[in-house]
């Protein structure tokens, strides 16, 4: 039997250059889970079947290799990941060590959608819009989407989340690089350096008139108080700025330890000398300075955006730098980028102006590439990403912990959704989970993930991963619950059953529906291998590694012979047999592990035994 570990579910190593894998090299209609093949190489799996699967606790990856009859297996069987904005050189060595890597810069966006559905990653930064029609024109194939600094606001994250595909990104390589232009811009703002700059490079010396204002002693007001926001506060200190921070999401304690107040958006942008942008854009940001928050601020003030341009209603901030409410600003981004030659703002004599070199130094470059390179390669690999955007975090000693857990979760809901009769209409599914943790000491998101994906996979286009599970259900108009129940048993295993119940549903075996009228059964792991140990209100004990043959009866001698006879008289092998009764000679289940399909006859053939009353083969 093969043993099912963590790594071979959660984290398989797919280095395209190793020959010594234990991941299955294609994805069989029957299994979603690895079957783990120590003795099969990667690369060997790869030239046979033009195809690889990577699996992980985010779902199954299964990427076509080229069928241009090229003789170069390396080629065709590695990952493809595009590139379609600058990326720091030892990024780019990341990426090649382990895909084959397209370096493709200034795609329009049909050139874009057109090379997607080659691809298995899309890393960009800023410039490229990763829109619905990406996703849409990837056919599936797209999984994961790295986002070379911040921002992803360029990157449909619904989309993305839709179609089941990772977003992950480098938030902390550029923080510093962001923060030193924001105070080179204060700076240069303050003294007119770009101006006069211009000024002399025109033959001009004009001393009085590029006279400027200090900066010790004024109020620099930090708009988002975040990583690049704190770096500049703690910056701004050393120049001897007095700074006030607003920001509704931040630790107050984290301010204070850096000598800022934190205060409320009025206060700030009413009291301030100084106003540094430093949030994302959202809808609740977007053009959240306009002509009516210009109007609150001080006669005067300066303002600093090395955040994003759509924060700022650039119109109405031609109209307050006209009329002197703002005198000075300094930008880095803008609403759209490039803006237009034409643009007022950008012409405007008391706006310094830089194209986005926020995070454009060598370091955080370097810095940057390396990070998502990590990030899109580690996915790809089957790690789950400190940095994903669209899935929710699980810790990987959790997922360590819950790797068998997670192989059940799946099966169980392949299992209940087969027992649905045609027609019924899932709504509601209830997941319970037995254990002898603290209610709140069990994430159990990757298994409710898993349980859907087991559910809905098969019955589905899509494939589902911890990415876009709770959206397909929802999507699909079914109600997922969790119960948790503390029992009494060993505190080592986060869980000790797990149990799927369907309501308001006929099933195909009415065996499997409890007292309550649900479709319900339950499993547990044993030895790390996924067992079924209830169905309906029988309980049974079979491993859930091949399919499953159930069938109810009269409890009687010689029942397990007579099928066991059948089968073996038909070439199909049995793995696993158990029999749940609910008293002597009363009803009972018969659970039977097959390794193959047996054809239609031989259900037939078993059907036909006397006492069998009902039976039902499970594939999985
Ligand atoms: N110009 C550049 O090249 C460059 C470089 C790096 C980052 N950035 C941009 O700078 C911004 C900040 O980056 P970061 O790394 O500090 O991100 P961050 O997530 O660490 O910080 C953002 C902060 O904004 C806060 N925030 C959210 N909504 C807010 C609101 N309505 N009002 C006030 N604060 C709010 C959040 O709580 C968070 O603390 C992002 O927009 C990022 O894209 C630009
Ligand atoms: O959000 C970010 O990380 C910055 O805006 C940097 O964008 P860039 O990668 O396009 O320089």
């Amino acid at each position: 039997m093969a043993t099912i570990s963590a790594k071979s579910i959660l984290v398989p190593k797919i280095s395209s250059s190793s020959s010594n894998s234990n991941v299955s090299s294609s994805r069989s209609s029957s299994s979603f889970l690895p079957s783990v093949k120590p003795t099969i190489s990667l690369k060997a799996s790869y030239s046979k079947s033009r195809s690889f699967v990577i699996k992980n606790g985010l779902g199954t990856v299964e990427t076509k290799g080229s069928s241009s009859g090229t003789n170069d297996v390396t080629k065709e069987t590695k990952p493809t990941i595009l590139v379609s904005e600058k990326l720091g050189e030892a990024g780019i060595e990341v990426l090649e060590s382990f895909a084959n890597v397209d370096c493709s810069y200034n795609l329009t966006p049909e050139e874009l959608c057109k090379k997607i559905s080659n691809v298995d990653a899309l890393i960009v930064r800023s410039g490229t819009k990763v829109s619905r029609q990406v996703f849409e024109a990837s056919k599936g194939r797209l999984k994961v989407v790295g986002r070379a600094g911040v921002g992803i606001d360029n990157v449909d994250l619904q989309a993305a989340t839709e179609f089941g595909c990772l977003v992950v990104n480098a938030p902390t390589a550029n923080t510093v690089a962001a923060a030193e232009h924001g105070i080179a811009l204060l700076s240069s703002m303050a003294r007119n350096v770009a101006q006069s700059d211009a000024s002399m490079k025109a033959g001009k010396w004009e001393r009085n008139k590029y006279v400027g204002v200090s900066l010790v002693g004024k109020t620099l007001a930090v708009m988002g108080f975040g990583k690049v926001g704190s770096e500049v506060a703690r910056r701004a200190k050393g120049l001897g700025m007095h700074i006030i921070a607003h920001d509704p999401y931040a630790p107050a304690d984290r301010a204070r330890a850096l000598g800022v107040e934190l205060v409320s958006f009025e206060k700030a942008i009413t009291t301030a000398d100084f106003i540094s942008l430093h949030m994302p854009l959202t809808p609740t940001t977007s053009k959240v300075f306009n002509d009516e928050t210009f109007g609150k601020m001080k006669k005067g003030v300066r303002i600093i955006n090395v955040a994003r341009g759509g924060v700022i209603d650039e119109d109405a901030l031609v109209r307050a730098l006209d009329s002197g409410v703002v005198a000075q600003a300094a930008l880095d981004v803008f609403t759209v980028e490039p803006p237009p030659q034409d643009s007022k703002l950008v012409q405007h004599a008391n706006v310094t102006v830089t194209p986005h070199l926020g995070a454009s130094t060598k370091e955080a470059q370097e810095g940057v590439a390396i990070e998502i390179a990590e990030a899109v390669v580690g996915a790809l690999n089957g790690e789950l990403s400190a940095t994903a955007v669209n899935a929710p975090m699980v810790p990987a000693e959790v997922l360590s912990e819950l790797a068998p857990y997670v192989v059940l979760a799946e099966k169980l809901g392949k299992l209940a959704v087969q027992l649905v009769a045609g027609g019924s209409g899932i709504k509601s599914v209830k997941v319970v989970y037995k254990s002898a943790r603290d209610r709140d000491d069990l994430d159990t998101r990757l298994l409710r993930a898993m349980i859907i994906k087991g559910i809905f996979e098969p019955i589905s286009s899509n494939f589902i991963n911890l990415v876009n599970a709770d959206y397909t259900a929802k999507e699909k108009g079914v109600r997922i619950s969790e119960e948790r129940i503390v029992v009494d048993s060993s505190p080592e295993f986060p869980v000790d059953t797990v149990q799927v119940r369907i309501a308001n549903v006929e099933s195909k075996f009415a065996g499997a529906m409890s007292d309550n009228g649900e479709i319900c059964i339950e499993g547990k792991v044993k030895g790390g291998v996924p067992h079924l140990t209830c169905v309906g209100s029988f309980s049974v004990d079979v491993s859930i590694e091949e399919s499953l043959i159930l069938c109810k009866q009269v409890d009687q001698p010689g029942m397990i012979g007579r099928v066991g006879s059948i089968l073996g008289q038909r070439n199909v092998n049995v793995s696993f047999m158990s029999v749940g009764r609910i008293g002597v000679r009363k009803q009972a289940i018969m659970a039977i592990g097959v390794d193959e399909e047996p054809d239609k006859d031989t259900l037939k053939q078993i059907g036909d035994v006397p006492a069998i009353e009902e039976f039902v083969f499970l594939d999985l």
